[in-house]
């Protein structure tokens, strides 16, 4: 059903003048001398499955970090090894109507270009994809059908498209559109139809000198934009009238650039903010999908919008880790490798692109008399077509008020979907000619001729016919005779969880737009009350100013203010009190809790007891004005914490009756002391990895998930939130409050271990810190005993 984003990573042989060392390094679980041996064959799965790339902690040279990736590549790997390991199996999925997207992500000079194109005597995945794509014509399951090759070149340049088979001078930029069903493409992009591998070189490297490319410190020859080349695959089957449409996009991006490193004088600083920038918005996008986020950045760049179908979306996806050697490149490959471990999470549903060539029959009267509503369409549509049709060439639409019942006899049983509508809510890329592309909105098309490709389970809009579903690849699908021939129970059953699955996602969306609205609602209604609030607070502040004035004024002789008026004055006082200290609590509470709202549970919990820390401190040195301040912002963060509101009440009562406060006493823990600082050198250990990362997290987008680092048998996986940045208040003050050794320890590592989530793995096994409310502790596990234990805190 789903297919996650595979992932390779190539390290490229150090350049000449490039300084040699190990900071980098390619390890294989099977440790042969040549990591790249252990990845040649597919046979030897098992052995790549171990391999892991490995980078020095800049901080600590005895640590490395460790980045598993399922194929992994060190600098004696040839280009051919990775087009068989990785590569050429995707051909037979792209023959089988699927998109698939491969694209080459590294620092700038990592070998990306080398590895999609490559040299002219040791070319890259580009030529050799074409060459697997002319051979696999041959293909005994392609007898009798009528097959054709056509490619189309584009470059992303400064986030505008160009097309690459055009002249680059007076080159227009060209839009980027989607069409009715959701399916994103770029207008008037050419596709050239090709014939053979000849007429493809030819064609190639005409438009690759038309490609943007400039000289930098790093390369002299730096590609300055990304390139996609699509090949894309038309199958026609004149016995079962019906097309097959698979697509290959090769994609070699621009490196991210240091302008520092690179030297970039100001035109190429333009380039590289749009380069940089864009691939901010890739590393977005695939934060948001890792998050599960209901809006996905796509539209933020023109890259993303076109890649929308490999990160998400219904292609199968490849991406190529390009990784320099050396220290000048470290902190630019734990970058790109902090991505490629994001990346890894991705899943995509792909999808088979069919289409049905023949005539629509008019549809069966029960399609007009009996109109079904949109909601409960797909399933119910689903079964029937498959039982009434007698399994046989099962008619299937599913589109906004069109219903098929089981056909007449002799019908076979499809239609056009009419009002096509794009259950997904990611579109796929577009189809690279521009003339099926033209008829292929779906929606408008009548009875006639083209239909919408065929989408499983409800996904694409307006569906024609339901062609065979192709999670079991092409020959399983052959042999189940979708293309035509007669559907097995399970067949209808997977059609019918499909549909079934398509119309949940539909009410999920539903909900969640509800759900949307009644925030927007809520929201509303809150700002109106504020705006109240503001307004009765305004006047309130009025009465008291004019009483003040009046009170100013009045000179009234000694003796005439009763005692009832010196009592209401009295109250007046209090009240006025009580409404300035009210006044106050309410904004310094809003202000915080804004910034609790936008926190994790974790990061809550930590800024509070950071407060609390700085509070105690205060409260120790008798500044109780200050301490209540501070506890009553940790409150704003751990607002169920009892015993923080008695410390408020008790310190309250102190200052308001000016009588001293003698904090409570803290629990011995002399036996956690004594874990604590036999554990205090992997803390310190911990400590030093989170520094490393500190300038990781300048890029954000970049600066990743899970990266594993290993000390003394230990691994520690590394997983940055990004949230960690909204507690600076609480870092700081968290730094300043260590005190008999352990808060010092524990609290800025507090903050740290937040923004990375720091594991403790002993022996294989992980341990998660363990997050109780009232203590300020910190578990890990022992690497000894694999026992988790407490260090350091105080609350
Ligand atoms: N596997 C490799 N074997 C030999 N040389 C390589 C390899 N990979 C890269 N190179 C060389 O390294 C240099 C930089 O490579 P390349 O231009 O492919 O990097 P890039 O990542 O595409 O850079 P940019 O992002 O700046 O375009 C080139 O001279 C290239 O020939």
């Amino acid at each position: 059903m789903s297919h996650k984003v595979k992932i390779a990573a190539r390290l490229r042989p150090r350049l000449d003048g490039e300084l040699v060392d190990d900071q980098l390094q390619v390890v294989h679980a099977t440790s042969t001398s040549s990591g790249a041996a252990d990845v040649s064959g597919s046979s030897n799965a098992s052995s790549a499955a171990g391999s892991y790339i490995s980078v020095t902690n800049p901080r600590d040279p005895s640590q490395v970090f460790k980045f598993p990736f399922s194929s992994c590549y060190d600098e004696s790997s040839t280009q051919e090894e990775i087009f068989k390991n990785d590569v050429e199996p995707l051909i037979d999925v792209v023959y089988s109507g699927i998109t698939v997207t491969i694209f080459a992500y590294g620092v700038t000079s990592s070998g990306k270009t080398h590895t999609m194109q490559g040299t002219k005597t040791d070319v890259g995945v580009i030529p050799r994809v074409v060459r697997a794509m002319f051979e696999y014509r041959d293909h005994p399951s392609l007898a009798g059908k009528d097959v054709s090759l056509s490619v189309s070149y584009m470059e992303i340049y400064k986030d505008e498209v160009y097309d690459l088979f055009v002249q680059r001078e007076g080159a227009p930029k060209l839009p980027v559109r989607e069409n009715d069903v959701g399916m994103v493409f770029v207008a008037n992009l050419s596709s050239v139809p090709i014939e053979s591998v000849e007429e493809f070189d030819r064609v190639y490297t005409q438009a690759t000198k038309n490609r943007s490319v400039g000289a930098t410190n790093l390369n002299r020859a730096s590609s300055r934009s990304h390139a996609v080349l699509t090949v894309e695959v038309t199958m026609i089957d004149h016995e079962t009238n019906t097309t097959l449409m698979g697509k290959i996009n090769l994609v070699d991006l621009a490196g991210s650039e240091n302008n520092k490193q690179t030297g970039n004088d100001s035109t190429r600083m333009q380039e590289s903010s749009a380069i940089n920038k864009s691939l901010s918005v890739l590393g977005q996008v695939v934060h948001a999908l890792n998050q599960g986020a209901s809006r996905i950045p796509y539209r933020n760049s023109k890259l993303t919008r076109i890649l929308q179908d490999a990160l998400g979306g219904n292609a199968v996806g490849l991406l190529i880790c390009n990784l320099a050697p050396g220290i000048k490149f470290r902190q630019d490959t734990l970058n790109t490798l902090n991505f490629a471990v994001r990346t890894k999470n991705v899943e995509n549903k792909p999808v088979i692109n069919e289409r049905d060539n023949r005539p629509a029959p008019k549809p069966h009267f029960s399609a007009h008399n009996a109109p079904q509503p949109v909601g409960k369409l797909a399933g119910a549509s689903l079964l029937q077509a498959g039982t009434g049709a007698g399994l046989g060439n099962a008619g299937v639409v599913v589109g906004a008020n069109a219903t098929f019942s089981g056909g007449g006899p002799g019908i076979a049983g499809y239609m056009p979907g009419h009002g096509a509508r794009r259950a997904s809510g990611r579109a796929s890329l577009a189809p690279g000619s521009r003339v099926p592309r033209a008829s292929m909105g779906g929606a408008g098309l009548g009875g006639m001729g083209y239909q919408p490709f065929a989408m499983p389970g409800g996904r694409g809009g307006g569906f024609g016919r339901l062609g065979a579903i192709g999670e079991a690849g092409p020959s399983e699908r052959r042999e189940s005779g979708g293309m035509g021939g007669g559907l097995t129970e399970k067949d209808i059953d997977e059609r019918i969880s499909r549909a079934v699955e398509a119309e949940v996602a539909r009410r999920m969306k539903e909900k969640e737009r509800e759900w949307q609205e009644e925030q927007r609602r809520v929201m509303e209604e809150a700002k109106e009350a504020a705006k109240e609030e503001a307004k009765e607070a305004e006047m309130r502040r009025r009465r008291e100013s004019a009483m003040e004035g009046r009170d100013g004024d009045m000179s009234l002789p000694s003796g005439v203010l009763t005692p009832i008026l010196k009592k209401h004055r009295d109250l007046d006082d209090e009240l006025k009190m009580r409404l300035l200290e009210l006044e106050k609590k309410f904004e310094r509470g809003n202000k915080e809790t804004q910034l609790a709202d936008v926190l994790s549970p974790v990061s809550k919990k930590k800024t509070g007891r950071a407060y609390v820390a700085l509070a105690r401190a205060h409260s120790e040195k008798g500044d109780l004005n200050v301490a209540l301040e501070l506890y009553r912002k940790a409150e704003s963060y751990v607002p169920d914490n009892m015993k923080l509101k008695e410390r408020i009440i008790e310190i309250e009562w102190a200052v308001k009756n000016g009588r001293e406060y003698v904090p409570s006493p803290k629990p011995a823990r002399q036996q956690k002391q004594k874990k604590a600082s036999k554990s205090k050198s992997k803390l310190a250990v911990q400590e030093e990895v989170q520094q490393a990362h500190s300038d990781e997290r300048e890029n954000e987008e970049h600066g990743g998930d899970a990266m594993d680092v290993d000390y003394g048998g230990v691994s520690v996986s590394l997983f940055p939130t990004s949230d960690a940045k909204m507690t600076p208040d609480a870092n700081a003050t968290a730094a300043g409050s260590g005190k008999r050794g352990r808060g010092r320890l524990a609290i800025p590592k507090v903050r740290s271990k937040e923004e990375f989530g720091v594991e403790l793995t002993n022996h294989g096994e992980k341990r998660a810190f363990e997050e109780d409310g009232g203590e300020e502790e910190m578990a890990v596990g022992t690497p000894a005993t694999g026992k988790r234990q407490r260090v350091g805190g105080e609350l």
